[in-house]
């Protein structure tokens, strides 16, 4: 007859040692406490813990979706439809705040002029107004005044589906827009439930087959506000400011606004949302015939409180997007961009706490920054220090590298060798060699840590 298996409770009212049946359950429980403590230590001894630090929007989480794509490619497979409302959230989102500049630029300025010819106010304060004449003035405004009332279904829609993405938590509306605590519980778990039943699935259907339909209603007025002339100078001169993906995904409309829409992989690498707190997503590696368990931490934003508990991180990898020489930080319009990442390089070298820790920069955005040399933008108008270098890819980017070369060669604590980087984390293939040579080094730097090379 088969035995019952003992309760707790039974266990631990068993007969005294004297008893042959109770030392053997005690040697068994011994036996099977020692094997979980083994296979544990085995395991911990098996795991590389790498940290993603930079600031914000520097590319921390699209990084992670890269060593996703490559070593989990399946998971990215299975997590496609949970994509598609942060998409069409990422859409709405910019045609909200087209509007609503262009709400500002044309409805709420102080008139001060009264009416002219054709029945129309001039206003004083607008930005467009010392480039364009008042007749064209009026007929934007009139365009304007058009695609406003019919995009109103659609970025009426940009609350349902925020709150479904979060869970009924809450949403900005800045222009960044971004997603309170819960959303990445909620797109957890719906990753782990695609993952367990392995389905192709939206799991916010409702919302977000609204919002397509909406999206695909008024796909010809997206596409005529983004292209409207007013629209492009307003950019143009920064009084409208866009998420940088924003212009990805407004090209890309009438591929998105169709039932079945299912997100592309460049798709979800544009993505832009912001991660709170840390994320830790796990992936089996093999690098050099050695299968190892990779822990990525994902810091949202430059939040460095979280350092002290990843002391005993194997490595960090930096990313610093070298295309935000003329971007101020939202929260201190003062701060230059690349000064801020600068600090923060300065903080991670010179933490004693992670003085251990094998150290990867990556400067990235380089085809943002490619992007914005070949437009004119001068380096030389937000950084004085450019002085009169030649305002090419080639100079900017050893000039930034250079700097950062120079935090970490004064401020190093842990007196490591540092490997750099210049990366588009947008670009699949070169990040899939970068990805190659950044792992070697860290398996290497982690087997002389433990004293196995
Ligand atoms: N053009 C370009 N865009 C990039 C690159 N790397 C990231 N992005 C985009 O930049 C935006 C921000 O990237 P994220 O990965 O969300 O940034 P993050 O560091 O995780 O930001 P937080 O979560 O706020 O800390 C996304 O829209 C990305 O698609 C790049 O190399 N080039
Ligand atoms: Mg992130």
């Amino acid at each position: 007859m088969a035995r019952r298996p003992r309760s707790e409770l039974e266990l631990f009212n068993a007969p005294t040692s004297q008893d042959p049946e109770a030392e053997k359950v005690s040697k068994q429980i011994d036996e099977e406490l020692r094997k979980e403590a083994d296979r544990l230590k085995r395991k911990k001894s098996r795991e590389v813990k790498v940290m993603l630090l930079g600031q914000a929007e520097s590319g921390k989480s699209t990084l992670q979706k890269q060593f996703q794509l490559h070593y989990a490619a399946k998971t990215l497979e299975r997590e496609r439809p949970t994509w598609r409302p942060i998409v069409l959230f990422n859409i709405i989102q910019a045609v909200r705040t087209i509007m609503e500049e262009l709400d500002l630029e044309f409805f709420s300025h102080t008139q001060t002029s009264s009416s002219t010819s054709n029945g129309l106010s001039s206003s004083s304060s607008s930005l467009l107004d010392s480039s364009i004449s008042e007749l064209q003035r009026a007929r934007w405004k009139a365009d304007f005044a058009q695609v406003r009332a019919r995009l109103l279904p659609l970025t009426a829609i940009e609350e349902s589906l925020a709150s479904d993405l979060v869970g009924g938590v809450m949403i900005t509306r800045g222009r960044t827009g971004f997603v309170r605590a819960g959303w990445q519980s909620l797109l957890s778990g719906m990753r782990a439930r695609a993952a367990a039943d392995n389905t192709y699935a939206d799991h916010t259907p409702g919302t977000s087959n609204l919002a397509i339909k909406a999206l695909s209603m008024v796909q010809d007025d997206v596409v005529e506000l983004w292209n409207h002339p007013a629209v492009k100078k307003l950019i143009k001169l920064r009084k409208i400011v866009l998420q940088e993906s924003a212009a990805y995904f407004l090209n890309n409309v009438s591929r998105i606004a169709i039932s079945n829409y299912i997100p592309t992989t460049e798709d979800i690498l544009n993505v832009r949302i912001q991660t709170l707190g840390v994320t830790e997503h796990s992936f089996e590696i093999n690098v050099g015939g050695q299968t190892m368990n990779w822990l990525l931490y994902d810091v949202g934003g430059a939040r460095h409180a979280w350092v002290p508990y990843f002391d005993d991180a194997t490595a960090i990898i930096f990313l610093a997007p070298i295309s935000a020489f003329d971007q101020y930080l939202e929260e201190d319009p003062r701060t230059n961009r690349i000064d801020d990442s600068l600090q923060l390089w300065t903080m991670v070298c010179s933490n004693l706490l992670l003085k251990n820790a094998h150290l990867v920069l990556m400067l990235n955005k380089t085809d943002l920054l490619r992007e914005k040399l070949n437009a004119g933008i001068k380096v030389r108008k937000y950084i004085t220090s450019y002085g009169d270098r030649p305002n090419t890819y080639e100079e900017a980017s050893e000039y930034f590298r250079a700097h950062f070369l120079q935090v970490h060669r004064r401020k190093d604590v842990g007196k490591r060798a540092m490997y750099v980087h210049f990366t588009s984390m947008l670009d699949v293939q070169a990040t899939r060699s970068i990805l190659a040579i950044v792992g070697e080094a860290i398996i290497r730097s982690y087997m002389e840590s433990v004293g196995l090379s």
